[in-house]
């Protein structure tokens, strides 16, 4: 669950919605004219837009760098488990979301030159992503499929009668 404290709304996302997100990226990304050499997927969440942005702009050298974060949700410490180094103007990185810009902060570090792509973002890691298609407040958390199940919910009106 996410803490409390820092995240007061949710804003659920289907896998329906995360393709056609990822492809909204693709869009804004082959629009750019670029040609792009390959992709850096930053596992694991962005290992599944960047399937889905491979595929579009029919790119076929996909990357990893593997980074993780000793706590689930309040993003403490990171280890780097696989890094790569160097890169050009024309590798593209690929992540799902850019939230405190941590992890973004750490990738471009060992990729300077590589395009950042994210589809969703916050407004504190914005100025570290090069392009992305939806932004939400600091303080949502996104509830991504893989996380997620479809369950039952009270109708509205029973919260109401509780409140
Ligand atoms: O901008 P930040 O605050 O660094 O947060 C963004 C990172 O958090 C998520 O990864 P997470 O650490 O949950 O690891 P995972 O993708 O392996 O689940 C997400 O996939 C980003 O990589």
């Amino acid at each position: 669950m996410p803490s409390k404290d820092r995240y007061h709304r949710t804003y659920p996302v289907s896998w329906d919605q995360l393709h056609r997100d990822s492809r909204a990226l693709s869009w804004r990304l082959l629009d750019m004219g670029r040609k792009w050499e390959r992709i850096v997927a930053v596992v694991r969440g962005g290992l599944v837009p960047a399937a889905v942005i491979a595929r579009e702009l029919d790119i076929h050298f996909v990357d990893t760098v593997c980074i993780s974060s000793y706590t689930i949700r309040d993003q403490g410490e990171m280890s780097v488990l696989k890094k790569l180094e160097g890169g050009g103007r024309n590798w593209l990185i690929i992540d799902d979301l850019v939230d405190t810009g941590k992890t973004a902060r750490m990738v471009r570090q060992m990729l300077p030159e590589a395009h950042f792509a994210t589809v969703y973002s916050k407004p504190d890691g914005r100025p570290l992503v090069d392009t992305f298609v939806t932004e939400v407040s600091q303080d949502t958390w996104i509830l991504f499929p893989w996380d997620s199940e479809v369950q039952f919910v009270e109708p509205l009106v029973q919260n109401r009668h509780e409140e």
